[in-house]
């Protein structure tokens, strides 16, 4: 390095130190919640390695100390956490058009074309694409359109159970359940995203620069925070647009067969390329390929693995409480017999909805919500909220808040049956697995649905038991990612053999074309 360049770095180094220490002097001007007193130029930062398990966690165990609304500083940013359902009610309902707001963070910023996928943008653009993912992928009669998919991933899931159980030498045998789930949870997703199931290859392909998606761009990036570090980053900042250029590749030949030939027999109609190609059509300037990828990678990836987690760690807890898991079975037994269970059964069985309400409750799969931010300087809790502060609602302690909930760490589902909570929080936020207002998860009753069948399914066809000593393995709670690592490998071993009935294919929706050619594609 010569000696210009040496001046320069130093030059930028110390010019963002600067910069970082009038923006943090400016923010703490304002009466923000309290929090931990941050350090000089890093704020917490050294707090939250040391501490190991995230931000969220970070303040989940501050909560005690500062009150259930509190600030901890990343460099020059106050990250605003609200452990309080009431306070939530406040931001997110009587607040809602304030709060709304996304953060924008370099890595968000290359994922995303810019800022232009659901989970990151704003203004007209996300109210279009709220629209366009609520009406025509995750709405009712979109769900019941695609039921008939979704009950060849039933199918699949169990069977694979099943084959797992057949090659046991002694009739109990070990399965990844997540594994598993994930796996058709995310075939599924494919096919509603492009209409086929790609061939196994791409399907690989496309798994893996997903989890690299997963793993570059929920890491806590230091450079959003302390603008000198940026310049330890560029390595990141170039693997984010190689895989961008990745996905761009990957993707190109199913969505171009998508755009060439429209109305395809083969393809399942009403997938999300093609309400993307409509949306296409009234924001001409707002969306290209490189969106339409973005758009396709926040669709797979935030669909599957929370979806599988909460699956997996229904049957862990289920596991654990052997009572709850026998009385599920008897309901089964007695409202729907000998045949699998159904999506239409759902309504009729009380206890299994208790069941997966319960495990939202104590093991939700998203702690917390994805940041939000404000559009304005607003008050809450009697506190100031600047636009530049990261706000995350802790749904995880809305959830465990002894003032709601008696017993609250311990998984009962008979409590809902005897309160009237829904998912959506509309009698009041002690229980919010989604979220709510605005930004609230769409696919709550997509979720729901698949998590109540599926549970029902293995419930009724296997024996379930934890494996002993199996140890936590995991990287806990990642900030701002709806993925939690579950411990259990449930052992399994059959219960008498259920027939669940051949698929009979029915109505797919409008645009939707033959199930059987579907069939026989990915057959
Ligand atoms: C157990 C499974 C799931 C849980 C617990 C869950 C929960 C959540 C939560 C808490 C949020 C954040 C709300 C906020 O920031 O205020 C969210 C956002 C979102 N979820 Fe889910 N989710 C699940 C599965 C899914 C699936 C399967 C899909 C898609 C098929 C999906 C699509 C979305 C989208 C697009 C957003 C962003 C909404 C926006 O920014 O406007 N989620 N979800």
């Amino acid at each position: 390095m010569d000696f210009s360049m040496v001046v320069t770095t130093l030059m930028v180094l110390v010019g963002s130190i600067l910069f970082d220490w009038w923006y943090f002097l400016k923010l703490r001007g304002k009466r923000l919640p309290p929090g931990p007193s941050p350090w000089p130029i890093v704020g917490a930062i050294p707090q939250l390695v040391m501490h190991g398990g995230g931000a969220t966690k970070l303040a989940q165990s501050l909560q005690s100390k500062y009150g259930k609304i509190l600030t901890v500083w990343l460099g020059k940013t106050p990250m605003i956490f609200v452990c309080d359902s009431e306070l939530a009610y406040d931001a997110l309902v009587k607040q809602g058009s304030y709060f709304s707001n996304r953060v924008k963070n370099s890595s968000a910023a290359s994922l995303s074309s810019g800022f232009r996928i659901l989970t990151t943008s704003e203004g007209a653009w996300t109210v279009a694409l709220r629209k366009n993912i609520i009406t025509y992928m995750l709405g009712s009669s979109r769900v019941r359109a695609f039921k008939p998919l979704r009950d060849r991933a039933y199918e699949d899931i169990v069977n694979d159970v099943k084959s797992v159980a057949a090659a046991a030498e002694d009739g109990v045998a070990q399965v990844n359940l997540k594994s598993v789930a994930y796996d058709r949870v995310f075939r599924f997703m494919l096919v509603l995203t492009f209409g086929v199931e790609p061939e196994e290859n791409l399907i690989q392909e496309i798994r893996l620069a997903l989890g690299e998606r997963s793993r570059l761009g929920f890491k806590l990036n230091l450079g959003d925070y302390l603008s000198f570090w940026r310049i330890f980053e560029v390595k990141h900042r170039q693997d984010l647009k190689h895989l961008q250029t990745r996905f761009i590749e990957l993707y190109s030949p199913l969505i171009e067969r998508l755009r060439r030939f429209q109305g395809d027999e083969s393809v399942i109609g009403g997938n999300y390329i093609e309400t993307l190609f409509q949306l296409e059509k009234d924001f001409p300037d707002f969306i290209n390929e490189s969106v339409i990828t973005s758009l396709c990678s926040e669709f797979l990836s935030i669909a599957n693995h929370a979806t599988s987690l909460a699956m997996d760690t229904t049957l862990a807890l289920l596991c654990e409480h052997p009572e709850a898991k026998e009385k599920l079975y008897r309901e089964i037994e007695a409202v729907v017999g000998r045949r699998a269970v159904d999506e239409s059964d759902v309504p009729k069985l009380p206890y299994l909805s208790a069941v997966v309400k319960e495990s939202l409750r104590v093991g939700n799969p998203g702690l917390s919500t994805l940041p939000h931010a404000t559009s304005e300087l607003r008050e809450l809790g009697g506190y100031d909220i600047p636009t530049d502060a990261v706000i995350i609602f802790v749904l995880g302690s809305f959830h465990l808040d002894p003032t709601h909930w008696s017993e609250p760490s311990i998984f009962k589902p008979e409590r809902f049956l005897e309160n009237d909570l829904d998912l959506l929080g509309t009698k009041n936020f002690s229980f919010l697995p989604f979220g709510a207002g605005r930004r609230v998860c769409p696919a709550s009753q997509l979720v729901v649905l698949e998590m109540s069948v599926v549970v029902a399914r293995l419930v009724q066809t296997f024996q379930w038991e934890k494996v002993p000593n199996v140890k936590n393995t995991g990287i806990g709670n990642i900030e701002f990612q709806l993925l939690r690592l579950c411990p259990e490998v449930p052992d399994i071993s059959p219960r008498d053999e259920v027939n669940v009935p051949l698929y009979e294919p029915e109505f797919l929706g409008e645009s939707s074309n033959n199930y059987q050619q579907y069939v026989n594609l990915v057959d």
